[in-house]
Formats: C-alpha cells, structure tokens, sequence
C-alpha cells in the first residue's frame, strides 16, 4: 500500500481525521496530497503532516492512484463535473466517503466506468481507532477491494456489507455515532457538576470512565448487557440511576434516533442523487 498515492479532494474534518489516522499509522506524508479551495486548510495540514498540497482538484487526481472523495454530499455532483475527464483519463481507484450518495449516482456524474468503493468512516480514525463500513460493486477486482480496505484498516475497524443499502445504517450507527457519546458525556458532565464536582474534575471523571467502558466492552467477553449488571448492586446507586433512565425510555430514544439518521441518509440519496 505505501507506494501508492492518495489524493483527497476535500480537506475538511473526516479527511483530516482520515490523514492523522494514515500518517500515525506510519503512512509516507508525501504519498499524501490534498486538496481543497480553503488554503488555510491545506497549509494547516502540511505543517502538521508533512503532506503535500495541491493547486487544484485536477492535478491532484493527476498525480493519484487512489481518490478519496472526501466533500459534503451536497456538493458532489459539482465536483464529478469538474473531475469527470481528468477522473476518466486517470482512472484511479475512488473511494467516496460521502453520506448517502450511491455508486450509481456517482458513477453517472463522472460518466461512468469508474472504479468506485463507498465507505462509511468515522472521525476517530484520527487515533487509528475509526470504525469503517465499505461496499463494492461487482466491477471492483479483488485487489482493488484490498487496497481500498488497506487505507481504511490502517485507521481502525473494517468492515464489508454487500447490500448498498446498509450503509445508511452504518452511517447512522457508526458515522454519526461518536457525536451520540459525546452528547451523553456532555449530560454526564453537566450533571456531575450540578450536583456539585468542580468542572475539570468532572469533565474528566466522566471522559475517563467512557474510556474505560469502552475497552471493557472490546477486551471482554461479556456482551454489554452484562458489563452493564455487575455494575449495578441490587437495591443500590446504578440500580436507580438506568431505572431512571430505562423509565425515560432511553432505548426507544436511541431507536428514533438511529432510524432517524438512516432516513435522512436516504433522503440525502433521493434528494441529492435525483436524475
Ligand atoms: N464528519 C464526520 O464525522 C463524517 C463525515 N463523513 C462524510 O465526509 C464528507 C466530508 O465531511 P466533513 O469532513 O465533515 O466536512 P467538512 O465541511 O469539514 O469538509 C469538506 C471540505 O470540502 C472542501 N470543499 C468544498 N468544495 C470543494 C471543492 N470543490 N473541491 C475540493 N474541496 C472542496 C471544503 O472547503 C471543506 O474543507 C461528507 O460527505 C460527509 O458525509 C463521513 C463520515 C463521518
Ligand atoms: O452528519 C453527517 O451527515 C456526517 C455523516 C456521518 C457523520 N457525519
């Protein structure tokens, strides 16, 4: 993987967390190029990565063998029109990370014949601890898949669905997903420090404890639910606490939200990708 060059077009959060991901994880910075019309991002990130930064989106595709197209769905139909010939020149393997816009949608922007891998990442690739879902249509060769699966797994987490349509679930469940955490820990924190915990002590009493769950769940073989028991001593403290909780019916909560997210990538498909 390390010979090849990644250009990503878009230089924004989640290509930034990708490329802090890819150069922690020992990635060549100069096989790393990004573009984007906001120089201040690209200086930021070449000062902080040591990549190389492109005068526009189509000499950095020039100079690619992978293209990850990393700007917001809204735009990505502007961009294939602006990339479509030097894209069909090329013919770099792409890889869109973009929310809820389909291959088909994409493939017929850039005028088909592409060789496309969508993903779903999320931002904690920044520490190599992302959690990727990627789908491939029947043209992509297995080694195409590989090198694809290479670059997300050097971040973190992979892993393939089949059906295009899981990734509206994936982007809800772990695209999104780390916002849904830090929303709890915003409610811990606030909590703590009503009921009297200095700010600094709270902040990092409830950050420190998310952590700590989180690599239980991951070392251990308990299933949550069960991490989640011998916590809680009858008739004591946790007890109160998820009854609280569970009577402000948390899980239904979390359901209307996932299912929501999932139809708003749906709806970003059919919005966006209308012919
Ligand atoms: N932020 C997140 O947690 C995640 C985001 N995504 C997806 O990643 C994509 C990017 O999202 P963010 O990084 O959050 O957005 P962002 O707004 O931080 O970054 C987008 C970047 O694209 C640049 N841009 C705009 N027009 C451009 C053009 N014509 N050519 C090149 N660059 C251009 C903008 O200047 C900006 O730096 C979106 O499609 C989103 O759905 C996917 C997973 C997680
Ligand atoms: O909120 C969004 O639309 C993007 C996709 C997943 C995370 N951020």
């Amino acid at each position: 993987m390390s010979s090849n060059t990644i250009t990503f077009i878009g230089a924004g959060n989640m290509a930034t967390s990708l490329i802090g991901g890819l150069v922690a994880d020992g990635y060549e910075p100069k096989s790393i190029i990004a573009s984007d019309p906001d120089e201040g991002k690209l200086t930021d990130l070449s000062a902080r990565f040591g990549i190389r930064q492109a005068a526009d989106n189509r000499s950095a595709i020039e100079q690619a063998d992978v293209v990850v197209l990393a700007v917001k769905p809204q735009i990505l139909e502007q961009l294939c029109a602006e990339i479509r010939e030097t894209v069909q020149q090329r013919q770099p393997l792409l890889v869109s990370i973009a929310a809820g816009i389909r291959e088909a949608d994409i493939q017929r922007w850039l005028g088909g014949d592409v060789t496309l891998v969508r993903t779903m990442p999320n931002t904690p690739a920044m520490l190599q601890s992302g959690a990727t879902v990627l789908h491939a249509g029947d043209k992509v060769s297995t080694a195409q898949r590989d090198l694809a699966e290479s670059i997300l797994r050097a971040v973190g987490l992979t892993r393939w669905v089949d059906d295009e349509a899981l990734l509206d679930t994936a982007t809800a469940l772990s695209g999104s997903g780390p916002a849904y955490f830090f929303l709890v820990m915003e409610a811990m924190e606030a909590a703590a420090i009503g009921n009297g915990l200095p700010a600094d002590t709270a902040r990092l009493l409830t950050i420190q404890t998310a952590l700590g769950a989180a690599r239980m769940a991951i070392e251990s073989s308990d299933s949550p639910a069960t991490l989640r028991q011998k916590v809680t001593s009858p008739g004591g403290t946790t007890e109160r606490a998820v009854s609280i909780l569970e009577q402000g019916n948390i899980r239904n909560l979390f359901e209307q939200a996932i299912s929501g997210a999932c139809e708003r990538s749906r709806e970003l498909s059919n919005m966006l990708g209308k012919q």
